[in-house]
């Protein structure tokens, strides 16, 4: 990445800051760039979910590594439930999501609980063989007593598809029937899974993200106080495909010997520490041990360090400084925190981070961990929570001592209630996706690039003012 006109920036940027111009190109279509990381973490998008209690459970594991990408499992969940997690995670199909299932004498009340869990918005009525006989949309439970049950409800009208139906070919068959969705069965007739129209359009436009086995890959973070070898150790024996050691300051004693203690007992395991944002605080947790360094202090939606403490960096910068450190050394970045859009995505891949976190912006999705909750005037939200908020500190800290709790609970970095909105045209994470991968797609082919190496090299950065950054949004809410 160079800066345009060769300036050199005399204050550090954010991603609103800059712009990039384009390049004379020689990439003809925007599918042809391949966004796939070299990283250790097999995304085959450079999408991260953040390991954030409100973002990232299986259901968001499951979906975004079905598309290429991957979910990180916060550091409080117990290992035994990440267990649980890792194994049903890599028992999904790796190409037709997950159904969600009831029987006959199920009520409407109960489908319309589990509705909200899946972007594809039904539920398949199965037999006692798993053999689906009916389909359950909201609509059919609209104006509809709770307690009725899903057989005199159900649309019994049931177009099959068989596993391992073509994508194209299922795509055509949904629409040639007109129908958004359909149950997907084994070779002796039971359910398997579901696939929509997008859904088999994408499996068309993405690779999932795999491990050896060929099962869906998924990450856990580890704290750096209590015995994080033996955590680090339990956590890929379930399975956890890569480990994330994080802290807010990552460039303190107490990281350099966690994370020395868990390169130790995992040696193969990709490891990620963070967060850091220098180019001594990369060198230090690279020496540490660790394979990827995260990169980000304040720029989360939910993160209120900078407030609190005047600490941090603006996030371009950051990334810029701490990535060309990194691959100085042979190792990788990934930019953690503060993307709100697109461009976000694709301005930390320019400045050389193979991944890119995002946490609340997933948050406010059918696949994140929450329930879905309606608000006065009807509209769809999640709430979300930062890490570092008295929220997640009385979480964290629950079997402590009262007085050790009440502690800990004086040094809050984080919002504990705040509430993420459904995009009512991108309420699924893998549409958030689509929006952001066409977006990192075609700034590719601004620079020129047919992949993220290229994109890094090529890229040619220029500093707007603040009229240059709302110029270029459009006039409505975006
Ligand atoms: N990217 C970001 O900007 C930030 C992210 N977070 C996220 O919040 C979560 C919780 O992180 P964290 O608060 O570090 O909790 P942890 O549970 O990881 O504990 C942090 C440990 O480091 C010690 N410590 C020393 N200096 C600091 C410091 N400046 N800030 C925090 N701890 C310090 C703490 O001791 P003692 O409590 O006695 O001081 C504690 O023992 C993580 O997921 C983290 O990534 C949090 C803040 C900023
Ligand atoms: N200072 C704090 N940072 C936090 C907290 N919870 C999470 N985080 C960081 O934010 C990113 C996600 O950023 P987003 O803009 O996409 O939401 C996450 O990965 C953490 O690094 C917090 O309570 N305080
Ligand atoms: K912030």
């Amino acid at each position: 990445m160079r800066f345009h006109n060769g300036e050199v920036p005399q204050t550090d940027l954010t991603y609103s800051d800059v712009f990039m111009v384009p390049t004379q190109s020689a990439v003809t279509s925007r599918l042809a760039v391949d966004l796939s990381t070299r990283d250790g973490s097999g995304a085959a998008v450079p999408i991260v979910a953040s390991n954030m209690t409100a973002v990232s459970g299986r259901r968001m594991a499951e979906t975004l590594a079905r598309r290429g990408g991957l979910a990180v499992i916060p550091q409080d969940i117990p290992v035994d439930v990440v267990a649980e997690a890792v194994e049903w995670v890599k028992s999904r199909d790796t190409v037709t999501d997950t159904a969600l299932t009831l029987t006959g004498g199920h009520t409407v009340g109960d489908a319309l609980a589990l509705l909200p869990k899946r972007a594809h918005g039904a539920v398949i009525i199965v037999d006692d063989d798993r053999r689906p006989v009916g389909v359950v949309t909201e609509h059919d439970c609209v104006g509809v007593d709770r307690f009725s049950q899903l057989r005199y409800v159900a649309s019994t009208d049931v177009l099959t598809l068989s596993a391992g139906t073509p994508a194209e070919d299922a795509f055509n068959r949904l629409f040639e029937a007109n129908r958004k969705l359909a149950p997907v069965v084994d070779a002796d007739g039971r359910l398997s899974g579901i696939v929509t129209r997008p859904g088999a359009l994408r499996s068309t436009l993405y690779r999932p993200n795999t491990d050896a086995a060929g099962r869906l890959r998924i990450a856990a973070a580890i704290g750096i106080n209590g015995d994080v070898a033996k955590r680090a150790a339990q956590l890929v024996e379930t399975g956890v495909d890569l480990l994330v050691v994080d802290t807010a300051h990552g460039h303190q004693e107490r990281m350099r010997e966690a994370l020395s203690l868990v390169r130790a007992v995992v040696p193969d395991t990709p490891l990620v520490a963070g967060n850091v944002v220098t180019a001594e605080g990369v060198a230090d947790l690279v020496d540490a041990g660790a394979d990827i360094v995260k990169v980000g202090v304040g720029p989360g939606a939910m993160c209120t360090t900078r407030m609190m403490t005047g600490v941090g960096r603006p996030q371009f910068s950051a990334i810029l400084e701490c990535a060309a450190e990194a691959r100085r050394l042979g190792r990788h970045a990934w930019a953690d925190g503060g993307v709100r859009h697109p461009r976000d995505v694709a301005l930390a891949l320019a400045a050389g981070a193979s991944n890119v976190m995002i946490g609340s912006w997933f948050a406010g999705t059918y696949e994140s961990p929450g329930d879905l909750q309606r608000d006065a005037d009807g509209r769809l939200y999640k709430e979300n929570f930062g890490m570092a908020s008295a929220r997640a500190v009385r979480l964290r800290t629950a079997a402590d001592s009262p007085f050790e709790q009440a502690r800990k609970a004086l040094f809050e970095e984080g919002i504990s209630t705040s509430r993420m909105y459904l995009d009512p045209a991108r309420p699924g994470v893998e549409d958030l996706l689509d929006t952001i991968v066409a977006g990192v797609r075609s700034a590719c082919t601004y620079a020129g690039a047919s992949d993220l190496e290229e994109f890094h090299e090529r890229a040619v950065i220029g500093v707007q003012s603040a009229a240059g950054f709302t110029e270029g949004a459009p006039l409505s809410d975006w």
